[in-house]
């Protein structure tokens, strides 16, 4: 199982190899649990693990396998960040997508012997989401065949970057490119920001860091102002657009060619919000099967609370969109890594695909990832509460997800105009012109669902189904669109008035995609015993999911609400089905209680005894008065007494 979650049979065993040398490398652990650190303890904690990595990465995994670093830095360095975090994540890669190949043979191989450290810096104060409304510019100034970059007020600040307040002495810059006055759009820069000797900043460079968040406070997400600071023309990552030094602008293949660092991340962390997903619940079962509480048959003793319907309904559909998301995200990897190398030789035709996918992707994975690690830590009552479960930590890192590389909603209204574009070609008769995650748009469907009449037809009527919702919300919401135009609505009105149809259009259809992508997967496994346990689990996902979306298919009777009552039987039938490998399920996705760094989810079980250490080593613990008692109750405590 461990190899179908990680890829192949040779990823498991190296994943396997490197927890195992990590395990007998102590100078590579916590030195003591991260909840019970400052944020500066935590940074410096953290820095301390970074340079022995980087001295000693060779000898633990192969440095050029994005896959092992991942799990290297999962392991040792955590889910909180750390202060390098932005270099790997989109530094290297918006230098590895943007910059042409004189600028990469000058930045890249110092950027990845880590001579520099960098970060991307995008957003600011005033705006994040809305690129065109960027304050920054970068004026080229034609004398000195230099740009100029500028902070015209203050919400022009650079505000939010990963490593940008303390760490990083580079950063990619999106900045507006002003040339003789006229305004090209946002562009990337290659920007130095500190001196590389003393780490200062650079004259004309105002940065720091933005404060403790919800989570991830090992990393210094920072602000960052210029005035008037001057950079190299050729410091324009050059890849796809170019300046000459006549002020020329030769314009990119695509217009948001520039955007590429964000597709790459939003592809690649679907699969960390997979692993993510999957660690919350895996604590959450190993504890349910430890944890005694209450009899279901009164004559029996107490049971483990994995035994009630209820704690499975929480957990098993969850452990379901986890191994669904692990999927879904390795078959988005693959295509974002075909169309990049396609790109990068000229092809741009497949951009606005992978955007939209991905843009959708992002977000309903985000989303629920976010409501099952929730669901996850309520499932573990009172203990779940305590930072000695580390599901908080987990939700907070989570859901940032939400939130970065596109706010969900945002990105679900990408993937909308995508939907509606291919709406308009099946309604003007050109479906043979629809793309192949659409091509379902244009084939008419049964007039109802046969999901509970065919037997033994697989998983094929459950995909109609889910096919017939999308499509049947997508054209729906696109009329809606289309019909306040034709009454004269402007087009930017009459999308706003649908926005939220064309949300629930998006959702359909990447939830469709995910169904897919799951059978897609499991059709392909050999291995007998694998397939029937994933079997399993792809039947409680698919009736879960379309109970959840039930309502689609009821409001044109494509489902009736006896194949309701068939779908909901059948997930509580899958839930019992499961529950014997339930604790399997997850553990195969092998997670070191060194990775996992949680009381509860200890694989050990033994929890009562190590919360009671964890409890004690409490730094509230090192002394019985504290002096919060000494200075104020006790005083007001024996004033009251007089
Ligand atoms: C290796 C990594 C592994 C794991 C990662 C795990 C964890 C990460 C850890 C921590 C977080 C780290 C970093 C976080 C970083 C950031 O958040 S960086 C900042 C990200 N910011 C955003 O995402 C901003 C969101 N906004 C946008 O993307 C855009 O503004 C927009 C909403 C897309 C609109 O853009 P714009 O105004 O320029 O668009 P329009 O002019 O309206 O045109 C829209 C048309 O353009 C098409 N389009 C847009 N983007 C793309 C694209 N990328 N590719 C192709 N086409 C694109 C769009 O489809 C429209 O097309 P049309 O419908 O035909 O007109
Ligand atoms: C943990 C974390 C790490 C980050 N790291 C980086 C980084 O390394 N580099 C970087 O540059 N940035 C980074 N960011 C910033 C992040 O990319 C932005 O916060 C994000 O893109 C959202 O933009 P915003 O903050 O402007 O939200 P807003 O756009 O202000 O969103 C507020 C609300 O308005 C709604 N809204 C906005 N526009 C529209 C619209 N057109 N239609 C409908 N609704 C709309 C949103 O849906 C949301 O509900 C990070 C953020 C976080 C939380």
């Amino acid at each position: 199982m461990a190899a179908q979650i990680w890829g192949s049979e040779k990823r498991a065993r190296r994943r396997r190899e490197i927890s195992a040398k990590i395990a007998q490398m102590p100078e590579l652990h916590d030195s003591k649990p991260l909840p019970f650190m400052t944020r500066e303890e935590k940074i410096m904690e953290s820095a301390r693990k970074l340079t022995i990595l980087t001295e000693k990465m060779g000898q633990i995994i192969d440095p050029t396998d994005p896959a092992e670093l991942y799990h290297l830095n999962n392991e040792v360095l955590g889910l909180e960040g750390n202060p390098m975090a932005l270099h790997g994540v989109m530094f290297i890669p918006a230098l590895s997508a943007q910059a042409s190949d004189e600028q990469q043979a000058k930045w890249l191989p110092r950027a990845l012997r880590r001579e520099i450290i960098g970060t991307y810096a995008q957003t600011e104060l005033g705006h994040g989401t809305n690129l065109q409304n960027l304050e920054t510019t970068a004026t080229y100034d034609l004398a000195t065949q230099e740009f100029v970059l500028h902070t015209p007020q203050i919400t022009a600040l650079k505000w939010w970057p990963g490593n940008l307040g303390k760490s990083s002495n580079y950063a990619v810059v999106v900045a507006h490119m002003i040339i003789k006055a006229k305004n090209y759009g946002p562009h990337p820069f290659m920007v130095q920001l500190r001196d590389e000797k003393t780490h200062e900043p650079l004259p004309g460079i105002t940065i720091g860091d933005i404060g403790p968040k919800m989570a991830y406070n090992i990393v210094d997400n920072g602000f960052l102002g210029f005035n008037k600071y001057r950079i190299p023309r050729t410091n324009l990552l050059m890849r796809h657009t170019k300046v000459e030094a006549d002020g020329t602008y030769i314009k990119p293949p695509h217009a948001k060619i520039n955007y590429s660092a964000m597709v790459h991340v939003r592809a690649y962390m679907l699969t960390g919000q997979a692993i993510m997903l999957a660690s919350a619940l895996n604590i959450a079962t190993r504890y349910s099967s430890v944890r005694r509480q209450g009899q279901i048959d009164k004559s029996q003793p107490e049971v483990k609370v994995l035994e009630y319907q209820t704690q499975q309904h929480r957990l098993f559909p969850s452990i379901a969109r986890a191994y669904a998301f692990q999927f879904a995200g390795a078959e988005t990897v693959k295509l974002y890594e075909h169309v990049l190398k396609e790109m990068k030789s000229g092809n741009v035709s497949l951009m606005a695909d992978l955007h939209a996918l991905t843009s959708g992707l992002k977000s309903v994975v985000t989303y629920q990832t976010g409501e099952g690690i929730e669901q996850a830590r309520m499932a573990c009552g009172g203990h779940g509460y305590s930072m000695a479960s580390y599901i908080s930590e987990i939700y907070g890192v989570a859901i940032g997800g939400c939130t970065y590389e596109g706010e969900n909603m945002v990105m679900l209204l990408q993937l909308a105009r995508y939907l509606v574009k291919s709406a308009a070609l099946v309604k003007s008769g050109q479906s043979s012109k629809l793309g192949p995650l659409v091509a379902y748009l244009g084939v008419k469907s049964e007039p109802t669902s046969l999901i509970d009449r065919i037997p033994n037809s697989g998983f094929t009527e459950y995909v109609k189904t889910f096919q017939h919702v999308s499509k049947r919300q997508t054209l729906k919401a696109a009329d809606m669109f289309f019909g306040l135009m034709e009454k004269g609505e402007k087009r930017e009105i009459a999308w706003n008035k649908c926005s939220v149809e064309l949300n629930r259009a998006s959702r359909l259809h990447t939830r469709l995609f995910i169904v897919e992508a799951f059978v897609r997967r499991v059709n392909e496994i050999a291995d007998i015993r694998i397939k029937e346990a994933l079997t399993d689990l792809l039947h409680l996902h698919v009736n879960y999911e379309l109970l959840d979306i039930a309502s689609y298919a009821l409001e044109d009777g494509f489902l009736s609400a006896s194949q309701l009552d068939y779908i909901r039987d059948q997930v509580y039938l899958y839930l019992g089905k499961i529950r014997p490998n339930a604790v399997s399920l997850l553990d195969s996705w092998e997670f070191s209680d060194i990775e996992l760094r949680s009381v509860l989810g200890r694989r050990d079980g033994n929890v009562y005894e190590n919360l009671f250490k964890w409890a004690k080593s409490s730094p509230l613990n090192k002394t019985d008065v504290l002096s919060s008692v000494t200075q104020y109750l006790k005083p007001m405590m024996e004033k009251a007494r007089l």
